[in-house]
């Protein structure tokens, strides 16, 4: 079976000035400096306007933190007010981009096309995305929270060659588990964690499938993550609230050690 490594990544939505962020990178950096932490991958995805400072901290040193964005542009440049282009998040040396967050979804009409067109922006300015995904509460209680996950999943990579997505991250977050405290049972989620690598092997290879990591998001704290962890299909979390506080955002990268 391939190793993946979990990859543990901090969504801090539209919190945090770039001063702010700042004094929390370098408190994340020094925390996780005192132990060789390349078991686990971390990263931040931070507001467009904090992404200088962080890359400012980050890049030549020896800090492991990765940092990334929270959306992109499916378009190039022109004639975009208030967009954030592939092109501009590259030259800041993004690693990742989250790509069709529930909160993108919601708030600013993104369907799977607009999801598609971003992921393979993302690719193309060499930016890993980080492909999200999930039900709403009437879809899980309907019974078809893993139907409607899968057919996000295909949509959002539509007509992307294997080797562009056997890179990809997918992020499940059932959207009633998101900033609620009500987070997603680990079975849950393992269940449509698997549904998903079996979409990816259908549409791809099972060796790809194995390859791909797929996050758990929604809800997850330092007293929950080791038990979402524990299961086969997750790969790593994409935590929001809990990754603006230093100390548990630590112990979330930390879970092996709970
Ligand atoms: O991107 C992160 C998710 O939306 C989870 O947010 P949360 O940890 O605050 O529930």
């Amino acid at each position: 079976m391939t190793t993946r490594t979990p990859l543990m990544a901090g969504n801090w939505k539209m919190n945090l000035n770039h001063l702010e962020a700042i004094a929390h990178v370098q408190k994340l950096a020094f925390a996780l400096a005192d132990k060789d932490y390349d078991a686990v991958e971390v990263a931040v995805l931070a507001p467009f306007t904090d992404l200088r400072s962080v890359q400012t901290l980050v890049d030549g040193d020896k800090l492991k933190i990765k940092y990334g964005a929270q959306d992109i542009s499916a378009h190039d440049g022109g004639a975009y007010t208030g967009e954030i282009s592939g092109p501009m998040l590259a030259k800041l040396k993004c690693a990742y981009v989250a790509v069709g967050h529930s909160e993108r979804r919601q708030y600013h009409a993104e369907t799977d096309e607009i999801v598609n067109a971003k992921v393979k922006a993302a690719y193309k300015h060499g930016l890993t995305p980080i492909l999200c995904v999930g039900e709403e509460l009437d879809v899980r209680e309907a019974g078809n929270h893993v139907e409607h996950t899968l057919a996000q999943v295909e949509g959002g990579l539509k007509d992307l060659a294997a080797e562009q997505a056997e890179s990809v991250v997918i992020a499940y977050e059932p959207v009633w588990a998101i900033g609620t405290g009500k987070v997603c049972g680990a079975d849950d989620a393992q269940e449509v964690c698997a549904a998903i690598r079996g979409k990816l092997a259908e549409l791809y290879s099972q060796e790809l499938a194995d390859q791909v990591r797929i996050q758990y998001g929604g809800s997850v704290k330092s007293g929950n993550v080791a038990e979402i962890m524990a299961k086969p299909d997750i790969d790593g979390a994409l935590v929001g609230g809990a990754s603006l506080d230093s100390d548990e955002f630590v112990k979330i990268v930390r879970f092996r050690d709970q």
